[in-house]
């Protein structure tokens, strides 16, 4: 077999899946992860206390790397259904980067309702527009998948038109607009709290060749 989708299920199959207690103790340490990188962005210690707390923060990665992966894990879905990606920045309950988000199926698409701290904030007050296109892509993607044809994002298009908050209950939501062979076409956007949309996204996944 040849091709990027391959070599996607193959790396996939050749990870080590991790059982439902394992994946909920990973989940719960990426929690306390995060609450760990809200703290050091939002700190005001003392400069000796930033420093005394490095030092245990590196003893704990310490710890956690005495016994190391080459990749990350996988999981199955309910301990026993498809192969799923504990770690994706978007959605992975063991990834502290992921917000983490819980994406729901729709009759058309996707969609998720989330809250972004200061961890994502890009120009004061309001989420950076990378973090934004990051989720979008994501919840687009899945939408792709479920209704029409998995495949990798070969284009993104966004329109920022309004800035997004931190801080605030947001939505987004995706819905696949065509399909045709390899090629799924998904649109979607953020809603702030009012419902006002302040990213707009079109995107093409192509499922790629074996
Ligand atoms: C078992 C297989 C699984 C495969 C799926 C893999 C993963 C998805 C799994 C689950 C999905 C679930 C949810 C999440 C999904 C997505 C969320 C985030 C995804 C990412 O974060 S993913 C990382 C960023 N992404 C990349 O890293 C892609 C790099 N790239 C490539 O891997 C190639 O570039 C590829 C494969 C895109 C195309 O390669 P290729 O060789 O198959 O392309 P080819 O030339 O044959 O084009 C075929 C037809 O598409 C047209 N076409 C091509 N590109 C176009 C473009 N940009 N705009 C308009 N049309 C385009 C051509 O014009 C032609 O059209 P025509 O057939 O009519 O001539």
């Amino acid at each position: 077999m040849t091709g990027v989708g391959s070599a996607i299920e193959r790396a996939r199959r050749g990870r080590r899946a991790l059982d439902e207690e394992h994946l909920a103790a990973l989940a719960a340490l990426a929690d306390r992860v995060r609450e760990l990188t809200e703290a050091v962005v939002l700190t005001d210690v003392e400069i000796d206390e930033l420093a005394a707390v490095g030092e245990q923060v590196e003893a704990l990665t310490g710890r956690l790397a005495a016994v190391r992966r080459d990749a990350p894990p996988v999981a199955r879905y309910g301990g026993h259904g498809p192969l799923r990606h504990v770690t994706n920045p978007v959605t992975g309950l063991g990834n502290p980067l992921a917000p983490p988000l819980t994406i729901e199926f729709t009759e058309t698409g996707a969609r998720a309702g989330f809250t972004l701290n200061h961890v994502y904030e890009g120009p004061p007050t309001f989420v950076h527009g990378g973090i934004t296109a990051m989720i979008l892509d994501q919840v687009l993607g899945m939408a792709a998948a479920s209704k029409a044809v998995p495949g990798v994002t070969a284009s993104l298009e966004l329109r920022y038109r309004r800035p997004t908050p931190i801080g605030v209950p947001l939505t987004v939501e995706a819905e696949v607009t065509g399909s045709s062979g390899r090629r799924s076409h998904a649109a979607g956007r953020i809603l702030d709290p009012e419902g006002l949309v302040t990213v707009e996204a079109k995107a093409l996944f192509i499922a790629p060749q074996r």
